[in-house]
């Protein structure tokens, strides 16, 4: 069998992705824990749940191998040694310690279940009215009398970028930022582990979830099977940049790291957010990550003659694209149009996270109209998803897909291989 983990660029033709179909975790979100879970507002599940469809079909339509996460965590559970690591681990992460008598009751509850059901509730929550006879304990009683949950629903599952990450034959299983996102990594990790297609597979884990320093997929761009580029963010630190390049450089094919260091918030949590391949020489930016002479800090990580890691300051993006990738030019195509509303609108709203299933190729939102025609007038082939709800939880078509296997691309060395679609 081939090997389940082959991404050796963000262009190269989708074979594989990993996504999560939206379920009872949205409905599980109300007014005052949104800001917490790191949703802007409330997605309605059943229209949700067809975008969702319509974004699976739209892959399978291009002849794209469509995963399941919940599939593959569930079909990595059928042992009972194994689901009842799994769950014990998932509740201690969740705070609800061994020793709590609560631990005992939340696991019979979850083990009683088929493991298809489990996972999906897992992910879902557990509010408090689901589990009988409960003797509370000083917390329930003083301090959290009124909270509906005893596992918070986990929301953001369905940005599968973001939780793992596939680099050449191998992943980082993420140490995630924020404690609303921490858990979903125990997911690829389990599965990596346990699944029959994935366990004897001898699969590098580059970085693991439980190592210092935070990193999340939307940061981790595949440009070439040398050169990577990682966002310094909100989610991602240099401390596991760092690291990263000393896993990679000298174990991999990868010998160069592109550390772009974008505004640490909300709006641009990751690099996806703010910046996408989609051709050989074509990438979306959002235009305001930008100084007015198109300048953006840039640390070129390279491994020394010592082994050691060097790092080269740099400050044009441009520049260091046609540098790193051996290009003679770049098109950088400006979310929005650079119009000072529509920009920062269609950003808002992922309107520069692409999915590339092909280069020239890409998956985007429909409502981000400025933005997809532009993207058009430079010769890419754009195919729109629905987007009115699943674009609430901030996240576009990049941030929904986990790839797991694309075709590699040619090299390109000092020419341009672009295949422009006419409109
Ligand atoms: N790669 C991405 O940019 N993913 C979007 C994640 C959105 C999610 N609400 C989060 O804040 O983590």
């Amino acid at each position: 069998m081939t090997s389940p983990i082959h991404v050796y660029s963000e262009i190269g033709k989708l074979k594989t992705v990993m996504l999560h179909r939206p379920g009872k975790e949205l409905e599980n979100l109300s007014p005052e824990i949104l800001n917490r879970m790191l949703i802007d507002d409330i997605p309605y599940l059943k229209i949700a749940q067809e975008e969702h469809d319509y974004f699976a079909k739209t892959l399978q339509d291009q002849g794209i191998h469509v995963l399941y996460l919940e599939d593959l965590l569930a079909e990595s559970l059928v042992a009972v040694k194994t689901r009842t690591a799994f769950i014990d681990r998932l509740l201690e992460e969740s705070g609800i310690k061994k020793k709590d008598p609560l631990h005992q009751l939340l696991l019979e509850y979850l083990l009683a279940m088929k493991p298809e059901t489990m996972v999906k509730q897992v992910i879902a929550g557990i509010k408090k009215s689901e589990i009988k006879n409960v003797e509370p304990s000083l917390a329930d009683l003083a301090e959290d009398a009124d909270y509906p949950f005893y596992l918070d629903p986990m929301p953001n599952v369905y940005f599968t970028r973001d939780q793992q990450a596939a680099i050449g034959n191998g992943m980082t299983i993420n140490r995630m930022t924020f404690r609303a996102r921490r858990r979903e990594s125990l997911f690829m990790k389990t599965i990596l582990q346990n699944h029959p297609n994935f366990k004897d597979q001898d699969i590098p884990i580059w970085r693991d979830r439980n190592v210092h320093g935070r990193i999340e997929g939307g940061d981790e761009l595949v440009l070439n099977k040398h050169v990577l580029a990682i966002g310094i963010s909100q989610r991602t630190s240099a401390v596991a940049i760092t690291d990263l390049a000393h896993a990679l450089f000298g174990h991999s094919t990868f010998d160069t790291i592109l550390a772009i260091k974008i505004p640490h918030n909300h709006a641009m949590m990751h690099l996806d957010t703010v910046f996408t391949m989609i051709n050989y020489d074509q990438f979306t930016v959002h235009p305001f990550i930008l100084s007015k002479s198109g300048k953006i800090d840039i640390y070129v990580l390279q491994p020394d003659k010592d082994g050691e890691v060097k790092i080269t300051p740099k400050n044009d993006l441009v520049e260091v694209l046609k540098e790193y990738l051996h290009l003679s030019e770049i098109d950088l195509i400006p979310t929005g149009g650079a119009d000072p509303i529509a920009a920062p609108r269609e950003q808002w709203n992922d309107g520069s996270n692409t999915l590339a299933i092909a280069p020239g190729e890409v998956v985007t939102y429909d409502r981000n109209y400025v933005s997809n025609d532009l993207l058009r007038k430079h010769g890419i082939l754009v195919h729109e998803v629905r987007s009115s709800e699943l674009s609430r939880g901030r996240g576009g078509p990049r941030c929904m897909s986990c790839p797991l296997v694309r075709e590699d691309i040619e090299e390109a060395k000092n020419e341009i291989f672009t295949k422009r679609f006419s409109r």
